[in-house]
């Protein structure tokens, strides 16, 4: 099975600069792949490698099994640039249809059945669009040809929640029929909630890639539990999972390091009028990554110490 991507020390400076370094990545045909980092992570120039619109400075990649400098590849690829800029008189229906010709032609009815999908008015003129609305009208232009390759930098920017379920609705149909998805975000609930696999990118290197289920077990999350009546403190100790413990009367809070399943048993024993669980925070998963990697580091630095010579 040929990978839809596939880098081998994928490096971008920009002259002094590092935008990305020693990438090593592959996307599989058929898998939604979240693409997760902070600003400046390098997420944008990962994306802008793999669509030729700049070249590395080292490494190699292959893009749906092809060079990227493959004009060939354009139309297999649907594209939402992370900053889109559309401007002037024209009115959305006018530029869709022009970039659909470009293309070769879409669909009858698709451009229209996608604005409705995600309501918004085909009958305006680009520079009068909210910036939610020209967001819309990239993703029509990304998904209306029914690409092979999705490639999305920060899709739901600037989308309404409604908007954004219905976007992640079309991203699973995506998945179903077989096809690819490439997105980025700096928001792990979004991802999490479509991706089947992640990476995690950070100072222009790849900290690590999970399957969302696995990382879904390293998430850390701030829990709270709020019951009818005091609860005993021994009833919540030494749970496997659970740390920064504190009970204060009703409530019991703490922080959870993957799976909750023992701290909801140790609840359940009382009566819970409210729980509180934090989406995990991307941050804190990065810090876990990074203590975890530095804990290895050390031992190994200790390791080397202790070994006879
Ligand atoms: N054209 C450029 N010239 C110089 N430096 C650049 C250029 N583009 C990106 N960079 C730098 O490369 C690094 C990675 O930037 P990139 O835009 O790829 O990050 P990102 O993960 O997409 O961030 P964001 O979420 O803010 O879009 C940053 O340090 C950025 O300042």
């Amino acid at each position: 099975m040929t990978a839809v991507v596939r880098t081998e020390g994928l490096t971008k400076f920009y002259g002094e600069r590092r935008g990305l370094e020693d990438l090593d990545l592959e996307i599989r045909p058929g898998e939604v792949f979240g693409y997760l980092g902070p600003n400046g992570a390098g997420k944008t120039t990962t994306i802008r490698l793999l669509l030729d619109v700049i070249r590395p400075t080292h490494g190699r990649l292959t893009v749906l099994g092809g060079d990227p400098r493959d004009a060939a590849l354009r139309g297999r690829i649907g594209y939402l640039p992370g900053e889109l800029v559309l401007e002037g008189h024209e009115r959305a229906r006018d530029y869709l249809g022009f970039v659909a010709a470009v293309r070769g032609g879409v669909p009858g009815g698709r451009i229209e059945a996608l604005a409705e999908r995600l309501d918004v008015d085909l009958s305006a003129r680009m520079g009068r669009l909210s910036k939610g609305n020209k967001q819309k009208i990239g993703l029509i232009q990304a998904f209306m040809h029914e690409p092979e390759f999705l490639i999305l930098d920060e899709p739901t920017s600037g989308l309404d929640p409604l908007v954004q379920q219905e976007f992640l609705a079309m991203v699973r149909e995506v998945r179903a029929s077989g096809r690819t998805v490439l997105m980025s975000s700096h928001v792990l609930a979004e991802a999490e909630d479509v991706s089947d696999r992640v990476g995690i990118v950070r100072g222009g290197r790849l900290v690590a890639v999970e399957d969302v289920s696995a990382l879904r077990e390293k998430a850390v999350r701030r829990v709270e539990f709020h019951f009818d009546a005091p609860v005993p403190h021994e009833a919540f100790e030494d749970l496997p999972g659970v740390r920064d413990l504190r009970v204060e009367g009703a409530a019991v809070r703490c922080v959870i390091d993957g799976r909750p399943d023992a701290l909801i048993k140790a609840a359940a024993r009382f009566t819970v009028v409210h729980m509180v669980s934090a989406e995990p925070d991307l941050e804190e998963i990065f810090l876990t990554y990074y203590s975890e990697e530095e804990e290895e580091e050390a031992r190994d630095a200790r390791a080397g110490v202790e070994e006879p010579a």
